[in-house]
Parts: structure tokens; C-alpha cells; sequence
């Protein structure tokens, strides 16, 4: 498990992290959100102890990370714009990161690449952005480590390439005792890969819970009534977040157990209603509404 209490890091008098505190726990995919400037990079620095925290204690499987070599161990950094050596073709790369990692899986790294058909062979600095990042995901799955800790890591990876990633991702998290933690400004990025996520916004974290806890708070249902009056009761009845009205047919988000909001729609005599699935960044809308956040000032 991953420990965060009372972090807080400075530069030049701009507050980076505000007094954070988190946990991480193992075999989950925890996401970061926040808008550009947030802290995530330096939250993520921090975790990887590259960073000192100038206050609070960063705590990996029980050990202080910050120059403690058994504690880095466990994890694996993918930077936001990963640094290599000047002409080293992929091949080198996997040789550095096989000393700097002692369970490092050189044939899977080998067949992956072969998968994602990027050339051993080939210097890096003559590949495009999406496929340096496409090798640094791949050394980084195969570091072996517990923990890997990813910035930016799905933008600018093609559609096709960051199914394939996520896939890997739940693999190994199902397969192994891995933990990946991702951070973005794109909630989208986040959607069908997280179990776990955490809005950070000015330094702080603002929440931070279970994606399956919060959606069985937070519903969409579409539904057609007939009966106005009955209509506007629902209306009165639920706790709705979102309403969008199309001729007959009415759209709500609306808080509460699905057992209860499915009850007061079938009282109401409806002529049809249906549950639809909700996206990750509707959730957000909710949750940051709940604290007194508009989402929209928070995320872009
Ligand atoms: N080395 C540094 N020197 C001075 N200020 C810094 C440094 N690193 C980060 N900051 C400041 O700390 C704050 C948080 O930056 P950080 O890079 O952690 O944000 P972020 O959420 O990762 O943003 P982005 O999405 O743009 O990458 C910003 O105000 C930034 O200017």
C-alpha cells in the first residue's frame, strides 16, 4: 500500500501540494485528476521520491520512500516526457532498465514489442511522441514492480494502442501484485480503467473514492409519462441532479439507490423507462457538487 499524510511541497513560494493525504491500496488502478498546474506531476514525483517532500511522509509498503532504495524498488516512473540516451535504439533501453530493474521480463518485453510492432532495432529519437510513449508504457509494464506510476501516460496514444494498454494493465493487476497509478487532466482517459480515482485541484485532494461506490449513488434514467402531474411529482419526489426534456421523453441524473429511483418511476405509470449507463465525468459533476465545486472550474 501507498501512504500519503500531510504532504505538502513548495516552489519558490508557489504551494504544489497542499497537506495531501491518500492511500493507495494494492491491486486496484488508482487515477489522478486535475486540470493542468493541479500537482499531479509533482504528486507523482513525490511518490516516486524523486522529490522530497518539504513536509509529511510518503510511505510505500510501510517504508519511507525518499532515498531508500528497498522502497524504490517496488516502482516504476513513466514521466510525462520520459528522457533516453541520446541514439539509444529500443534494444539499449531494455538493457539499461533490465539492470536498473532486477525483475525485469526481457521476452515479454521482447514479444510486446513485437505486438505493438515497434522495431528493436530503431533509435527512439526517430519515432513519433505516441511511440516513445507506447515503449516507456511497454518498459514499464515489464519492469516487473509492484507499483508504476504513469503522468500523462494514455495521451497521445492512438484509440487502438491505449485499448491494448489498458487491457495489459488488467491483466497484470489480475495476473500479479501490480498497481498502476495514473494521472491525467482527461477524465475520458480515465473511464473503463480506474477503480479508484482522486481529483486533486490546487495542490489539495478534493475527494477521492471507488468508482463502484459512487455509482451506486448517481443514476441516469430516461423515461416517458404520460401524465404531467405525475411528471412534476417525480420531479419533486427525486433528488435530480440533471434534467433534459425531448417532446414527452425526459432524461434525469439523479442521486440516490436504484431501487428507489426505479420505485417512484414505476408509480408514476410510466409509458417506458430505461437505466443508462453514466460516464465518468457526469459521476464528477455529482460528487464535485456535493463539496461545492463546479466541474467545470476544475476540470477543463
Ligand atoms: N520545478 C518546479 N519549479 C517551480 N514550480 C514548479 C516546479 N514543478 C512544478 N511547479 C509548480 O507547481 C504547480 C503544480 O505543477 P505540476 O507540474 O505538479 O502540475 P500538473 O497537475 O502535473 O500539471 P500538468 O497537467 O500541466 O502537467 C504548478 O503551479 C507549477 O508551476
Amino acid at each position: 500500500m501507498i501512504e500519503m499524510t500531510g504532504v505538502s511541497k513548495s516552489f519558490d513560494g508557489i504551494r504544489a501540494l497542499d497537506n495531501v493525504s491518500a492511500q493507495i491500496r494494492e491491486g486496484s488502478v488508482y487515477g489522478i485528476v486535475g486540470t493542468n498546474g493541479a500537482g499531479k506531476s509533482t504528486l507523482l514525483r513525490v511518490l516516486a521520491g524523486i522529490l522530497k517532500a518539504d513536509s509529511g511522509s510518503v510511505r510505500i509498503d510501510d517504508m519511507e520512500v525518499f532515498e531508500n532504495v528497498p522502497a524504490k524498488e517496488r516502482l516504476c516512473f513513466i514521466p510525462d516526457t520520459p528522457h533516453y540516451f541520446t541514439n539509444a535504439r529500443v534494444k539499449d533501453m531494455l538493457d539499461y532498465y533490465e539492470i536498473i530493474y532486477p525483475g525485469f521480463q526481457r521476452a515479454r518485453f521482447k514479444d510486446l514489442c513485437g505486438k505493438f510492432e515497434l522495431d528493436l532495432n530503431r533509435k527512439l529519437s526517430t519515432f513519433s511522441k505516441g511511440m516513445k510513449k507506447q515503449v516507456f508504457v511497454l518498459l514499464g509494464i515489464c519492469a516487473g514492480t509492484r507499483y508504476l506510476l504513469c503522468d500523462e501516460t494514455f495521451d497521445g496514444l492512438d484509440p487502438v494502442v491505449r485499448q491494448a494498454v489498458k487491457s495489459i494493465f488488467i491483466d497484470e493487476v489480475m495476473n500479479r501484485q501490480f498497481t498502476p497509478i495514473i494521472a491525467s487532466h482527461n477524465l475520458r482517459e480515465m473511464e473503463d480503467i480506474c477503480d479508484h480515482v482522486g481529483l486533486l485541484h490546487k495542490g489539495g485532494i478534493l475527494f477521492s473514492r471507488d468508482l463502484e461506490d459512487m455509482k451506486m449513488d448517481i443514476h441516469k434514467v430516461q423515461y416517458v409519462i404520460m401524465n404531467p402531474v405525475k411528471e412534476q411529482e417525480l420531479s419533486e419526489e427525486l433528488d435530480i441532479i440533471k434534467k433534459d426534456t425531448r417532446g414527452n421523453l425526459s432524461c434525469i441524473t439523479v442521486r440516490g439507490s436504484q431501487e428507489k429511483i426505479t420505485a417512484a418511476i414505476e408509480a408514476k405509470e410510466p409509458l417506458f423507462y430505461e437505466i443508462l449507463p453514466l460516464s465518468l465525468e457526469e459521476i464528477f459533476i455529482s460528487e464535485t457538487e456535493v463539496i461545492g465545486y463546479d466541474i467545470k472550474d476544475i476540470i477543463g
